[in-house]
């Protein structure tokens, strides 16, 4: 079934009202969207007084002051060496059950369950797509980088949105005022439209802000994961809301970026809206995804 999905005009951050082009989705089998989280809030919503409002403000703020092109670059060297740990996805996926992520408005449940709430609401709207549970499994699996073992990076290395960097950074960006403080934001170098990029080079060529996107999407990669080239994609830029949400920063898409984008945007519903307090048994579906694992990942990955 091929059905239109009505694109609102959504407003992120403090930024503008963007609107997003009417996109044909492949296909979507009723995936009700609630309206509220499970705090009774609006989703996403960065302005409104709640008990966690100032705590994410203040997470945002120390991660834009320290997402320089710089820490970006050194990250990425670090990490690419995948010289911390040996282990199995699922044993990843079990690592993950003490961390909570101090940048999520909408949930306070430990990771493990957000995967396997979000794998399982799409297996069930997509019964057909196994590489798209399991993508939903292991898409924030990088949030390990919070673990002792990986350098104990702090918070605002490794979770909430992402962002280029190494160009000016748009306005939709979740409490962009703080981003004035980065020192890049004064680099002639790095603050214009295209900054080092050049339009159309493809999201490829983007440095994007360091966290769990970017490293869980070396780690597949480098491990030789089966999964077609649109997982990758989704676990690399789910975090890029001002692009995937607001539609910023499109002028440096190319042709296969725009076909991904569609399933990212797919999958987004499913990553944001199935956060809730009704927990998954994570033994009762466990022997599925460990299907899934073998069937698309060596049995010890290098991490
Ligand atoms: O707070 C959330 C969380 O950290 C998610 O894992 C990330 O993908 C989102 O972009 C972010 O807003
Ligand atoms: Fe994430
Ligand atoms: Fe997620």
């Amino acid at each position: 079934m091929t059905i239109a999905i009505e694109q609102p005009q959504i407003e992120e951050g403090k930024g503008k009202k963007i609107p997003i082009e009417s996109k044909e989705l492949v296909s979507d089998s009723g995936f009700v969207t609630p309206e509220t989280n499970a705090f009774g809030q609006t989703f996403r919503n960065y302005e409104t007084e709640s008990e966690r409002k100032d705590s994410v403000e203040e997470f945002y703020r120390m991660n834009h002051i320290h997402q320089t092109c710089e820490f970006v670059k050194n990250m990425r060297e670090e990490y690419i060496k995948l010289n911390k740990a040996k282990m199995s996805i699922w044993e990843c996926c079990e690592l993950l059950n003490e961390f909570v992520d101090e940048s999520d408005l909408d949930l306070d449940e430990p990771q493990i369950q957000h995967l396997l709430q979000s794998a399982e609401a799409i297996r069930k709207d997509y019964p057909d797509e196994d590489w798209l549970h399991l993508t939903a499994l292991i898409h924030d699996l990088g949030k390990v980088l919070l673990h002792p073992k990986f350098g104990l990076l702090p918070q605002w290395a490794v979770v909430g949105d992402t962002f280029p960097v190494g160009c000016a950074f748009d306005e939709s960006i979740v409490h962009y005022k703080h981003l004035k403080e980065n020192p890049d934001c004064n680099n002639p170098q790095y603050n214009t439209k295209f900054g080092v990029y050049a339009e159309g080079c493809g999201l490829d060529n983007l440095m994007m802000s360091w966290g769990h996107d970017d490293y869980m999407y070396m780690v597949a990669k480098e491990n030789k994961t089966t999964l077609p080239p649109a997982a990758l994609f989704i676990i690399r830029y789910h975090s890029f809301y001002p692009l995937h949400r607001s539609g910023a920063y499109k002028y440096f898409i190319n042709k296969e970026d725009e076909e991904n984008l569609k399933w990212l945007q797919i999958f987004n519903k499913y990553d944001l809206y199935s956060k809730s307090k009704v927990r998954v048994d994570a033994e009762k579906v466990k022997p599925y995804y460990l299907s899934l694992i073998e069937k698309y990942f060596p049995p010890k990955l290098r991490w």
